[in-house]
């Protein structure tokens, strides 16, 4: 029979994960012997675990599909719970590895290292973390552990969380079968999709609203072709930004309530049967609407259900819902609206002017322009709504879960997910968080361009608290480090030197270089500033209604 590690790692292949990251500890290193000795898979390893899950997480959202973590039990998982519930909160396929203390150690009945209370509390914690879980102390049941956590983590496209003691990885056990799809009730189903489309059809100003399980479930064009047989206008929401990027000709733009364009705003919040598709309904979707979403008339289709006004279609794939409508929808009489394609500033002038973060995403427009779009990877902070400036559809940044640390390993997935440059936008705050991973590039040949939005502040709490002393940051000279780093590192603090800048990033491969983009305090996107705008009126308006 094969070892235990090895049908594990077979597994993964099959069930479509493409790379491994991590970092190895004790109760690992025999699994971590495997992965680099079998290369069944690549195996990048990095500095800290948060930043192996968000490396894993970007690689996951980029290619569609399961990434792996694999770390130590204890300080190395309990490291990743963060990154982990991140990727839950944002519906993304990450597969945690953790090795274990052995059959014989956990028989000791001594109080382990790296054990902060029991043998079970960090499974106890990944599960409220994750769909699906397994111990995979019995090597006789491995496989068919295996196979249903793989399954929960496509079906839902979630986290899952595997624990592997680590005498056991060369245990004999049997190879995994994927279990087939879970399919919804063809009854249901049919059900399920002649009320919508009736619904729809009834419709004096139906729109469609997606957001990202869109991408998590690889159903893009089977709802950019739903909505042109329906004549539906396609709004995504902030987090699904750059969605149907392939269907140009559907997409009306962006939903940002009260900070977005107000023909986009109307089409979503006047609308008598607003279809959801994969759409998470944060408040960062949704906190800045002028008026909720009559979520009475709304249809949603989210979490492998359907909700249509007050009841339920539950088990319902998002893929298998799209195909039945895509079976029954007839063309509709209602001719698709043509929305002004979303504009986005170029041409940024090149002189001595302090910058703006506004005047970063111009300047990326304009780099684009020149020389092709980049994958973009992106942390939390003004960085993310300068982002939305910026005319690219390939993005990842924690929309909704909105955690920092996030960008810079998140483009080394992206890299590694792609095999493209990516270009990486964060702030001095999140920078100080995991920029470091930067120190990694070299060794795997990484050149990311690196763009940190310096204003020497946390400057988003800025805008909601401007009296507390504590967002005022040291100036820690990035562009300095970035060369200790194995970087280039350049300082920008006018639009010329900035655009002199990035031309010269771009021109210089095969090591990341690091644009430090000097912000004066105060100064956000016009994006952020209107969302906090927004914001302010949507929470006064709450406090009116009382
Ligand atoms: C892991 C984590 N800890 C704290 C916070 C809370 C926070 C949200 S935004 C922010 C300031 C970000 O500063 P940065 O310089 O990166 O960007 P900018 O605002 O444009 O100046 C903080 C501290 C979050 N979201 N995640
Ligand atoms: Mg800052």
């Amino acid at each position: 029979m094969p070892a235990l590690g090895q049908v594990l790692l077979d597994a993964l292949k099959t069930h479509g994960a493409g790379e491994i990251f991590g970092i190895p500890g004790d109760f690992v290193l025999p699994f971590c012997r495997m992965i680099e000795d079998s290369a069944t898979l690549p195996f990048y390893t990095l500095s800290h675990e948060p930043a192996v899950g968000f490396a894993a997480d970007a690689a996951a959202r980029f290619h569609g599909g399961l990434s792996v973590a694999v770390v130590t039990w204890g300080a190395g998982a309990l490291n990743l719970v963060n990154a982990t519930a991140g990727a839950y909160a944002e519906r993304v396929p990450l597969v945690v590895i953790s090795g274990a203390p052995g059959l014989h150690e956990r028989a000791s009945g001594w109080q382990l290292h790296h054990m902060a209370r029991t043998l079970d509390t960090q499974m106890r914690i990944f599960t409220e973390i994750t769909c699906a879980q397994a111990n995979l102390l019995d090597p006789s049941a491995a496989a068919a552990e295996i196979a249903r956590v793989l399954r929960a983590a496509r079906e839902y496209s979630l986290p899952v969380y595997l624990e592997l003691p680590r005498d056991l990885v060369t245990a004999g056990a049997a190879s995994v079968t994927p279990l087939p799809p879970r399919r919804a009730d063809p009854e249901a189903l049919a059900e399920c999709a002649g009320e919508i489309l009736a619904r729809l059809a009834a419709a004096k100003q139906p729109v469609m609203l997606v957001d990202v399980e869109l991408r998590r479930y690889g159903v893009e064009r089977a709802a950019a072709a739903l909505a042109r047989r329906l004549g539906l206008p396609v709004v995504t929401t902030f987090m699904g930004r750059g969605l149907l990027s392939q269907g140009p000709d559907v997409i009306a733009g962006t939903y940002l309530g009260a900070a977005g364009q107000p023909a986009i705003t109307r089409l979503v919040e006047d609308s008598d049967t607003p279809l959801l598709l994969g759409v998470i309904l944060s408040d960062t979707n949704f906190a800045v609407s002028e008026r909720k979403i009559d979520m009475r008339r709304a249809i949603l289709a989210t979490n492998r259900e359907v909700r249509i006004g007050h009841h339920v279609y539950p088990d319902v794939p998002l893929a298998d819902l799209l195909d039945a409508l895509l079976a029954r929808a007839a063309p509709a009489q209602r001719a698709g609206q043509q929305f002004p394609p979303p504009r986005y500033a170029h041409g940024l002038a090149a002189d001595a002017a302090p910058l703006t973060p506004s005047d970063i995403a111009c300047a990326v427009n304009d780099l684009f322009a020149a020389h092709g779009p980049m994958p973009i990877a992106c942390d939390m902070g003004d960085c993310l709504f300068t982002a939305m400036e910026i005319a690219n559809s390939r993005l990842v940044a924690p929309g909704y879960y909105a955690g920092m640390g996030y960008g810079v390993p998140a483009g080394l997935g992206v890299a590694v997910a792609t095999g493209e440059r990516p270009l990486i936008l964060v702030g001095d705050g999140a920078f100080q968080m995991t920029g470091f991973e930067l120190g990694n590039c070299r060794r795997y040949g990484w050149d990311p361009i690196v763009i940190v939005f310096n204003n020497a502040s946390w400057e988003m709490l800025r805008v909601f608290q401007p009296e507390s002393r504590f967002n005022d940051l040291d100036d820690w000279g990035f562009a300095r480090l970035a060369e200790a780093l194995g970087g280039r590192g350049m300082r920008a603090t006018t639009r010329a030197e900035l655009a002199a800048a990035l031309a010269e990033a771009h021109a210089t491969r095969g090591r990341f270089c690091l644009v430090e983009a000097m912000l004066p305090r105060g100064t956000t996107s016009d994006t952020l500033a209107r969302f906090v705008a927004g914001f302010k009126a949507a929470r006064l308006r709450l406090a009116n209604d009382g």
